[in-house]
């Protein structure tokens, strides 16, 4: 007589054992991470795009802010190594919670190698922005750390050294230098076919 539950372990190597699960995986639904410089509108699309699709809105500074304190603040009393782990682990939990969701990262997030890897394999969208209309949206830097001091020239070094980064990590290139936010969002609509 067969007995239930069956002993697997008494027969693993006399016949083959069907894999049973309680219930199938819960599908992950999509997730488009945008990434960019500072000024490219990351935050302000991603919550556009969000509330079109009816999607959850991540940002990952936001998210930081929410739980360490504001970021100029976390600069000055841990330092920038201090704060890009902190971004970096703050990116992966996100990352691994989110389902039909929308991450707007901070701008300097592409220099994690681990950021990279990660958001490399998924649906990522580089902003762009040219330097003028950038600082004109982002005013004189405030609230941005990295840019203390000289915000063009500082603006204009980061974003040379991290142009390759946003290149090879994103699948579509969008120059919001000229576009209103609503244009910018249906060009992300129509391109991953999400409505
Ligand atoms: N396409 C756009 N056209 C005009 N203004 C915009 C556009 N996108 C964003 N802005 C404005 O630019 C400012 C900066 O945008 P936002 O904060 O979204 O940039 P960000 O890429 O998230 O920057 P950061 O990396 O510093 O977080 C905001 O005041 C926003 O209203
Ligand atoms: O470009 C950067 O290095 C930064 C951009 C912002 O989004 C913040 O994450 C922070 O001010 C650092
Ligand atoms: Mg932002």
């Amino acid at each position: 007589m067969s007995e239930f539950p069956p002993d697997l372990g008494a027969d693993l190597n006399t016949r083959s054992i069907p894999i049973i699960r309680a219930t199938e995986p819960t599908p992950r639904g999509q997730v488009i991470v945008l990434t960019g410089p500072m000024g490219a509108g990351k935050s302000t699309i991603a919550a556009e795009l969000a509330q079109r699709l009816g999607w959850q809105l991540i940002d990952t500074d936001e998210l930081i802010v929410t739980s360490h304190g504001e970021i100029p603040e976390i600069f000055v009393e841990r330092g920038e190594d201090y704060f890009r782990n902190l971004e970096a682990a703050t990116i992966n939990r996100a990352l691994d919670g989110a389902a039909n969701a929308v991450i707007s990262l901070g701008g300097g997030a592409v220099l994690a190698e681990d950021t990279r890897k990660r958001i490399g394999q998924l649906d990522t969208v580089f902003l762009s922005v040219n330097e003028d209309i950038a600082l004109e949206r982002i005013g004189g830097g405030a609230n941005r750390p990295v840019l203390a001091g000289n915000p063009q020239e500082n603006w204009r070094r980061i974003f040379q050294q991290r142009l390759p980064l946003y290149r090879q990590t994103s699948t579509l290139e969008i120059d919001t230098s000229d576009k209103d936010v609503a244009a910018v969002t249906e060009e992300i609509i129509q391109h991953f076919q999400l409505a």
